[in-house]
């Protein structure tokens, strides 16, 4: 028995928190059977191999009396590179509880647990719905609606240097003034109309007007600008920093992508580029 869980791409501009799409990578935990203690094996480098591994937190938290398993991980999602690992994991270890627990958990429900423990719903929702999600809190509860499947290759370039989630976190301001709120809002609601449409030209144009997050987080991430800009002249309908960091992720019409990843590397960046796809399915179970 394995589950399969999607890495996810989060924030698309300005939906900061709030935006996130399910993408082709996948993290894998197979059950080897029953056992006196947790054991996680892995090659994830130091990554927790016992109860403490947030796949089996995550699964704890939700049935605390789940006996313990032998679990074989595998993942080509890159840590703490802005592609969602921890929602995965944490996405895995709830499907790992509702399938050994016999829960039989709605989706909204898993979307309610993963969201509390990542405190927000951007990247979980994809996570666990797949294709692109838009979701957040309201009245104390957490809501996730579903987006048509962007018709796009998602193009991410991989830097080689992680960024915690905390340390990108750490640069945005701790308040804006309802002016710059107003405008923010107007754009992010733009963007999501646009999405829905399904007119991605105007979508694009919103997704690369965040006034959330990325401006405060550019410096950290410098191929940003350098890339979004070589994609309005090499097909990319759109280019933002994925979730937290430092991944890019450009949207890509299939047509060009041979242009601008040779665009990318005659720029002179180096670093890791993979062709992705939106992930269309959130995480399932195999036999
Ligand atoms: N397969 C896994 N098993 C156990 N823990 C994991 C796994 N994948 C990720 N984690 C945990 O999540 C942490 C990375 O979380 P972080 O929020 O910094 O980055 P990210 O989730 O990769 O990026 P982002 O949230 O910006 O998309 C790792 O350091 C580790 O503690
Ligand atoms: N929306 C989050 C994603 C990472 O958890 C951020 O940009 O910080």
């Amino acid at each position: 028995m394995k589950i399969k869980v999607p890495a996810s791409s989060a924030n698309l501009g300005p939906g900061f928190d709030s935006i996130g799409v399910a993408i082709s990578l996948y993290l894998t935990i197979e059950v080897l059977g029953e056992s006196d203690c947790w054991q996680v094996d892995h090659s994830l480098g130091d990554l927790p191999r016992d109860e403490k591994n947030m796949i089996v937190q995550a699964a704890l938290s939700v049935k605390p009396d789940l006996h313990p398993r032998r679990l074989r991980v595998e993942s080509d999602i890159p840590l703490a590179h802005g592609l969602g690992s921890s929602s995965s994991a944490i996405v895995g270890g709830i499907e790992l509880a509702d399938q050994l627990g016999g829960l039989n958990l709605a989706p909204h429900e898993k979307i309610e647990i993963a969201s509390q423990l990542e405190g927000h719903p951007d990247n979980v929702a994809p996570t666990i719905l797949g294709s692109l999600v838009v979701g957040c809190k309201v009245n104390g509860h957490f809501t996730a609606v579903k987006a048509p499947v962007p018709p796009f290759a998602m193009i991410a370039y991989i830097p080689a240097y992680n960024l915690k989630t905390s340390d990108a976190r750490a640069v945005l301001p701790a308040e804006m003034s309802f002016k710059d709120a107003v405008q923010a809002s107007a754009v992010a609601n733009t963007a999501v109309a646009a999405l829905f449409a399904q007119d991605y030209e105007k979508a694009g144009e919103l997704m690369e007007a965040d006034l959330f997050h990325e401006r405060y987080r550019s410096r950290l991430v410098p191929e940003l600008e350098i890339i979004r800009n070589l994609g309005h002249e090499h097909g990319a309908v759109a280019t933002y920093l994925s979730g937290a960091g430092p991944t890019i992720m450009s949207l890509v019409d299939p047509q060009h992508i041979s242009d601008f990843i040779d665009a990318v590397r005659e720029a002179g960046l180096k670093d890791e580029i993979r062709r992705l796809e939106v992930a269309p399915r959130g995480a399932f179970w195999q036999e």
